[in-house]
């Protein structure tokens, strides 16, 4: 596959230098890689310099690879030269199949022969993504977490023409670059995590539109409940534990019913105007008058504070 074994790498590509993209620029820099970066955005550097620069102090708590430094960041004129010796590629452009398909046939043709690419996407199948690409069998999913420099999860999965030892070989990356890997051996729509998030982000929504909770009740419902609990504990084996000494088998036999009343709704809820307008203006109260960046710097020192607390800092809990 890839010319370079995983813990050779040294020069990384990062396609797509927004939220996601930058996010990763933040976390292979601080990880001591060469990375070029390359967007269309007229205004995609100084965004993207502000972000690793905001990321920065973050970045130092949990500790900088040795010679790391954000002067290792180059900005390329074209998305061929920004790919012509990397050893890695990472794909972050906006979520549209279209857009995803060009852009992977265009790293396909532009990157040297077997480089592995990786797409961000939330929750495309690579099968859908890979059709127009020359050589498909380097091309997979290498799904991060906001922010790709703090939350260690990466879901890595193929399409029906990526190559395994493609797969494999971006799980290993992914490991030395200080990543938290799950390697998916089939496709699943959204993934492993996002099909979570998404039954939750719905019963949210929908209760936004029937006015039955407001923004800041769901998000305090999980911050000061279950939420406490998933940082270390999934939600598995946690409501084993609502089964007391009797375990699962208690807690399915105890409330295995009240599946079936059920309390979810889990059809995507029309998001019209008005739910867009309340969703919109329960984040505003939230807030409480917090900038972007304010919000930024909480939630870092906050998953820091997570991460040390759970002894996490040098590697994944197991
Ligand atoms: N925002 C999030 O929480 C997460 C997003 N993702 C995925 O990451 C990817 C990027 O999403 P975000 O960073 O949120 O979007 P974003 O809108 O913040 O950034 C997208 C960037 O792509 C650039 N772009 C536009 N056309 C392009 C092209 N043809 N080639 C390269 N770059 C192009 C834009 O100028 C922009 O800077 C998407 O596939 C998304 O599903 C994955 C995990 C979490
Ligand atoms: C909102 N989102 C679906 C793009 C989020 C993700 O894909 C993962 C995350 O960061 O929660």
């Amino acid at each position: 596959m890839s010319p370079t074994p995983p813990s050779s790498v040294r020069r990384v590509a990062c396609i797509g230098a927004g939220v996601i993209g930058g996010g990763w620029v933040a976390h292979f820099l601080a990880r001591g890689y060469d990375v070029t970066a390359w967007d269309p955005a007229p205004d995609a550097e100084d965004k993207l310099r502000r972000l690793v620069t905001a990321a920065w102090p973050a970045l130092e708590q949990l500790g900088l690879a040795e010679g790391a430094s954000a002067d290792r960041l180059t900005l390329a004129p074209s998305l061929a030269e920004a790919v012509a010796d990397a050893e890695f590629v990472q794909e972050s452009a906006p979520e549209q199949l279209e857009l995803k398909r060009d852009l992977l046939a265009q790293l396909d043709a532009a990157a040297p022969p077997g480089v592995v690419i990786a797409s961000s996407t939330s929750g495309y199948p690579m099968t859908d993504m890979q059709i127009t690409a020359a050589t498909p069998g380097r091309l997979v999913v290498g799904h991060p977490f906001n922010p790709p420099y703090l939350i260690p999860l990466v879901e890595v999965v193929g399409g029906e023409r990526t190559d395994r030892a493609a797969v494999e070989w971006a799980a290993e990356f992914y490991g030395v670059a200080g990543k938290s890997v799950i390697t998916m051996d089939r496709e699943l729509p959204g993934f492993i995590a996002n099909r979570l998030q998404e039954a939750l982000w719905r019963e949210a929504l929908h209760m936004v539109a029937n006015g039955e909770a407001t923004v800041e009740d769901i998000d305090a419902s999980i911050t000061e409940g279950p939420g406490l609990r998933w940082a270390f504990m999934g939600p598995i084996l946690t409501f084993a534990l609502a089964g007391g000494e009797g375990g699962m088998a208690h807690m399915l036999d105890h409330f295995g019913p009240s599946l079936k009343s059920p309390w979810t709704r889990l059809e995507a809820p029309e998001l019209d105007r008005a739910l867009r307008d309340a969703m919109v203006d329960g984040c505003e109260r939230a807030a409480d008058g917090r900038t972007y960046a304010q919000l930024v710097a909480e939630r870092d020192q906050g998953v820091i504070d997570v991460l040390r607390a759970t002894g996490r800092l040098d590697g994944p809990a197991r």
